[in-house]
């Protein structure tokens, strides 16, 4: 057993009582960080923490929370070359984008601040007698559970809303990221985040289930994968009194129609399916292009700028395009994912290929048109299927075929044609003549059927956050001028 004090329980670091687990770092399977997971117990003992610190928090005037919010954001401000790092070592993004990450979690401070105004705010009416207020109120415990893509910015998108509500938090970060949760923590404790108010459960599966399922909390926060946001669905059946906040995958269209500038519909899909190596939520899965000349130009291109695409280390000098996957069994599967479309039919343009006993993987690209029983799956890596088509409409309807509805985009410089698309396609998140990825923190972020429950993060977040209040007031208890029917209150 490690004695590495990883859990964050009512502002005590402790070490976890479970099983030891390790974080490594992808590029080069060396051990970054190892300790014990925390068990159901120590979960519990975090939960009455979050309760017991949640009327001080909520007391607290929202000028208060903000100063301390602020102050993490001056924080993540003066160490945000270190946790750029830490996030690039375990998750093997490049530096570049792993800067960022750091950079939308500070800018994720202001945004919810207007965002907590905006969409929770206070609004009075006078009355005829007295006034109309409506008000929102925290829930009380929330838990936020967040993914390896981005440790740092994903969670935040829940946590930052939840404080400034005043909600109390435990926070459960991906067992594959826990050195980018701790570095996090310590921050939001330099702020002068009181204890109690946020904590930290570290582990693998079982930490997870004992955090889900604790009968303590108000709410539950989700950004990860569909099948884990199914689980959490069917757990919650039963239970209206809690909120849950599901933000899961996609299987992203994109759809190139009559685009005339071919070297930026090139750019447009490689910034939509490979960046962060594939592993964004939101990265374009299926490309639908037009048979003819216009179709067989954009691919030949593609093909050649993404065979050019630099692959490397998170540290190297000259920046990557693409690190590594986050972990070598992700990457394994990916190779994986790509044999079984090729054994349906599909046809490898630009053969994906694994760097053995690491998580690098370069980018592939197969031609999916005659694969029959194409699985509605998200394959979480830079993978792009590419479909040929002769009518728009039938395009779309392809595109839409899937169980999943999280961004979806064209390309193409006709206006009328983007308007029917936008009538058509099924997602939360519809761009025209932009990569469907990089999505902003100033607008909300959800998707419909198997990608979320209607609880649209990013600007929305401060919705779920809080539950609103509706009062009728009068400062005297005062009879009124004229009685009801049937009434004598002599
Ligand atoms: N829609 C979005 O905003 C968004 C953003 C980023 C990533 N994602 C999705 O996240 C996935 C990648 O992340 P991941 O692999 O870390 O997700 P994951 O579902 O494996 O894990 C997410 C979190 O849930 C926990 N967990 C796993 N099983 C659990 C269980 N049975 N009970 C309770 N907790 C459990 C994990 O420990 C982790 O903290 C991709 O599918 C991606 O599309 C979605
Ligand atoms: O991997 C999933 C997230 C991808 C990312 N989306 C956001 O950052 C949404 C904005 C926010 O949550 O503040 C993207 O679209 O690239």
């Amino acid at each position: 057993m490690t004695t590495h004090p990883a859990q964050l329980i009512n502002g005590e670091w402790a070490a976890g009582l479970g099983s030891e687990f390790k974080s490594v770092n992808p590029a080069n399977n060396e051990v970054i960080w190892s300790a014990n997971s925390a068990t159901a117990e120590q979960v519990d003992a975090a939960v009455k923490a979050a309760r017991q610190a949640f009327y001080a928090w909520g007391d607290l005037d929202l000028a208060e929370r903000l100063t301390i919010v602020q102050r993490f954001a001056q924080e993540l401000k003066e160490n945000s070359e270190e946790l750029a790092v830490a996030i690039a070592k375990e998750t093997g993004k490049p530096l570049w984008e792993t800067r960022t990450e750091v950079g939308a979690m500070v800018g994720k401070i202001a945004i919810s601040e207007k965002a907590y105004h905006e969409r929770t705010g206070t609004v009075e009416n006078p009355m005829p007698v007295g006034r109309a207020v409506i008000r929102h109120k925290a829930h009380g415990v929330v838990a936020v559970f967040g993914p390896y893509n981005f440790p740092g910015h994903l969670p935040n998108g829940h946590i930052v809303p939840a404080l400034l509500a005043g909600n109390t938090v435990i926070f459960k970060p991906s067992e594959l990221t826990p050195y980018v949760a701790e570095l996090t923590l310590k921050l939001w404790q330099k702020a002068g985040l009181p204890a109690g108010v946020i904590n930290l459960v570290q582990g693998e599966v079982e930490t997870g289930k004992a955090l889900a399922s604790h009968k303590g909390i108000d709410g539950l926060f989700f950004t990860g994968s569909s099948r884990t946001g199914h689980l959490l669905h069917e757990q919650y059946a039963g239970q209206p009194g809690k909120i849950l906040a599901l933000e899961m995958g996609g299987n992203n269209p994109l759809i190139v129609k009559d685009a005339s500038d071919t070297k930026a519909v090139v750019h447009d899909i490689i910034q939509s399916a490979f960046i962060s190596s594939g592993q964004r939520c939101t990265c374009a899965r299926k490309l639908f292009l037009p048979v003819g000349a216009q179709g067989d130009e954009i691919l030949e291109h593609l093909i050649r700028a993404t065979k050019a695409i630099k692959v490397g280390n998170f540290d190297d000098s000259e920046q990557p395009f693409m690190g590594s996957m986050i972990s070598e069994r992700a990457a394994a599967g990916m190779v994986a994912a790509q044999q079984q479309l090729q054994e349906l039919g599909g046809e490898s343009l630009l053969e994906l290929t694994h760097t053995a006993n690491t998580g690098f993987v370069t980018p592939g690209i197969i031609e999916c048109t005659n694969v029959t029983n194409f699985p509605d799956e998200e394959h979480f890596g830079p993978l792009l299927k590419v479909f040929r088509y002769s009518d728009f409409d039938a395009a779309i309807e392809k595109a839409n075929d899937t169980s999943f509805g999280l961004s979806a985009g064209l390309l193409g410089d006709n206006e009328a044609d983007y308007e029917h698309f936008l009538r058509r396609i099924r997602a939360g998140i519809v761009n025209w003549n932009r990569p469907i990825t990089g999505a902003s923190s100033a607008a909300p972020f959800g998707g419909i059927g198997a990608s979320g429950n209607h609880r649209a993060s990013a600007y929305y977040a401060a919705d779920y956050c809080a539950y609103p209040v509706a009062s009728v007031e009068l400062e005297k208890v005062t009879l009124p001028g004229t009685l009801s029917p049937g009434l004598n209150i002599d």
